[in-house]
């Protein structure tokens, strides 16, 4: 039984590699709110003003989904909560939160995370980050098409994105909570070639063994899933 959270840049691939990954494991995925949330629009449009209420918005919905993970040990997360404050620490080092939303925001997750430490399972089995490079993130961006996210909405996205590139290689040297790994995003089409995604899957198995939560002897082909 495995929690596995994956992390990245926005359109890196996580959505995309949760689902294949889930569906090659057979786990569950859980699926971060993004069409459905009604604060994001709100802030790309004025992020000074909503970066606070979105950040407590995200940050309550991946504490819902750690917890439901962490119980039912059988899932992967396609962002956690472990990258929460990545994005808050950004906004608020640019101006978008008043010292008090900074307080306010470090103590209510600081609650969350004691509240974790007192599960039964503590901490997800893995974690697999995704490394993609500014142009790749934009040609991504670009593909998914989601109007608020691109640079012709907003210039400065430019900026902001470039920023938050910088900010995920000290926070993935500092990331303790599980066994990690890297996946070049770049190199890796997983969602057009059928044998980049091949390779992609071959090395989170090879790390899922050697950190003893698949057998050595686990092969795809020969795994069978026990419907509950
Ligand atoms: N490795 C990849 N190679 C090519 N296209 C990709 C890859 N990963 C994702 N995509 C495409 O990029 C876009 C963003 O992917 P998505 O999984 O939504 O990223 P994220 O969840 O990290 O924001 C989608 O259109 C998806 O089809
Ligand atoms: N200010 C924040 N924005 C966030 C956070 N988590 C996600 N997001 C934004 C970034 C994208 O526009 C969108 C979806 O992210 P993906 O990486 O899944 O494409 O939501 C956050 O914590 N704070």
């Amino acid at each position: 039984m495995t929690v596995i959270v994956l992390s990245g840049p926005i359109g890196a691939g996580k959505s995309s590699l949760t689902s294949i990954l889930s569906d090659y494991l057979g786990t569950k995925p859980f699926y971060e709110s993004v069409d459905d949330n009604p604060v994001l629009p709100l802030f790309y449009a004025d992020p000074k003003k909503y970066a606070f209420l979105l950040q407590v918005y995200f940050l309550n919905t991946r504490f819902h989904s750690i917890k439901a993970a962490l119980s039912e040990d059988n899932n992967v997360l396609d962002r956690s909560i472990y990258e929460d404050a990545l994005f808050f620490q950004m906004n608020a080092d640019i101006g978008r939160a008043t010292k008090e939303e900074v307080d306010t925001y470090y103590e209510l997750l600081h609650n969350m995370m004691a509240e974790l430490e007192r599960m039964p399972k503590k901490n997800p089995d893995l974690l697999v980050h995704i490394n993609v490079s500014y142009d790749t993130m934009i040609r991504r961006i670009k593909k998914r098409g989601r109007p608020y996210e691109q640079l012709s909405y907003d210039a400065t996205l430019e900026d902001y994105y470039k920023r938050l590139l910088r900010y995920y290689k000290p926070w993935y040297e500092k990331y303790d909570y599980s066994p990690k790994m890297e996946i070049d995003g770049d190199k890796y089409d997983f969602m057009a070639s059928e044998e980049d995604r091949q390779i992609v899957l071959d090395q989170i198995v090879a790390k899922l063994k050697e950190v003893g939560k698949l057998p050595e002897d686990w092969d795809k082909s020969t795994d069978i899933q026990i419907e509950a």
